[in-house]
């Protein structure tokens, strides 16, 4: 699973327990892709109208090992709640305008409310119930996150990815009141189990 935004028009191969981008640790496992679905109604001119989700389907399976684990996904409508604490992983700028980490990066994200998040002096409108914020102080995303998770402890003690990382503020990434937004993925569940069996 990853953003809309990412895929365009080239090819991609897949690599799962990475960590270290400059060196080849062992982990590593690389597929190349049999099929990648972007959400129907994902639209590159409108970040805002969300839906920024896509699927990729391996050209092989992968094993599973202490350095490569599924998460889970949530419910279908699940909301994570006001402060919840959630991580976001990925190889983005370290800072707006920064160098990309060469080892993945983790931070803590609280969540933040739609309630509060959709207020006019914070995302306003642009912010919709398919989405989540997360964050807010000096921790967020930053570009080259995309299409990355954000993943939320339930309550049995598992990990569930509940975003994908979207979109942050055109002014910087960790711009005061606008939380790194997140593509929910309760939201798509359906999609999600639909495509699966369909592919
Ligand atoms: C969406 C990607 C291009 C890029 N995403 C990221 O950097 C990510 F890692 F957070 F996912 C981004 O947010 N880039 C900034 C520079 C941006 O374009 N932000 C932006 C936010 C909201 C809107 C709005 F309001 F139109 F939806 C437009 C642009």
């Amino acid at each position: 699973m990853t953003a809309g935004h990412c895929i365009g028009s080239r090819t991609y191969r897949v690599v799962v327990g990475e960590y270290d981008l400059t060196r080849e640790e062992r982990y590593e496992q690389v597929r190349g892709v049999a099929r990648i679905v972007v959400h129907p109604y994902w639209d590159d001119n409108c970040l805002s109208c969300g839906n920024d989700i896509a699927m990729i389907k391996l050209a092989s399976p992968v094993h599973l090992d202490d350095k490569v684990q599924p998460s889970c996904l949530p419910e279908s409508g699940q909301i994570v709640p006001n402060n919840d604490p959630c991580y976001i992983t990925g190889w983005g700028r370290l800072y707006s305008g920064g160098p990309i980490a060469s080892k993945l990066q983790q931070a803590l994200l609280p969540v933040v409310a739609h309630s509060i998040c959709s207020r006019s002096d914070w995302w306003g409108s642009t912010v919709k119930t398919t989405m989540v914020c997360a964050g807010g102080d000096i921790r967020s995303g930053c570009h080259g996150d995309s299409g990355g998770p954000l993943n939320c402890r339930g309550g049995d003690g598992r990990w569930y990815v509940q975003g994908v990382t979207s979109f942050v503020s055109s002014r910087g990434c960790n711009t005061p009141l606008k939380p790194t937004v997140f593509t929910r993925t309760s939201s798509f569940t359906k999609w999600i189990s639909d495509t699966l069996l369909q592919y």
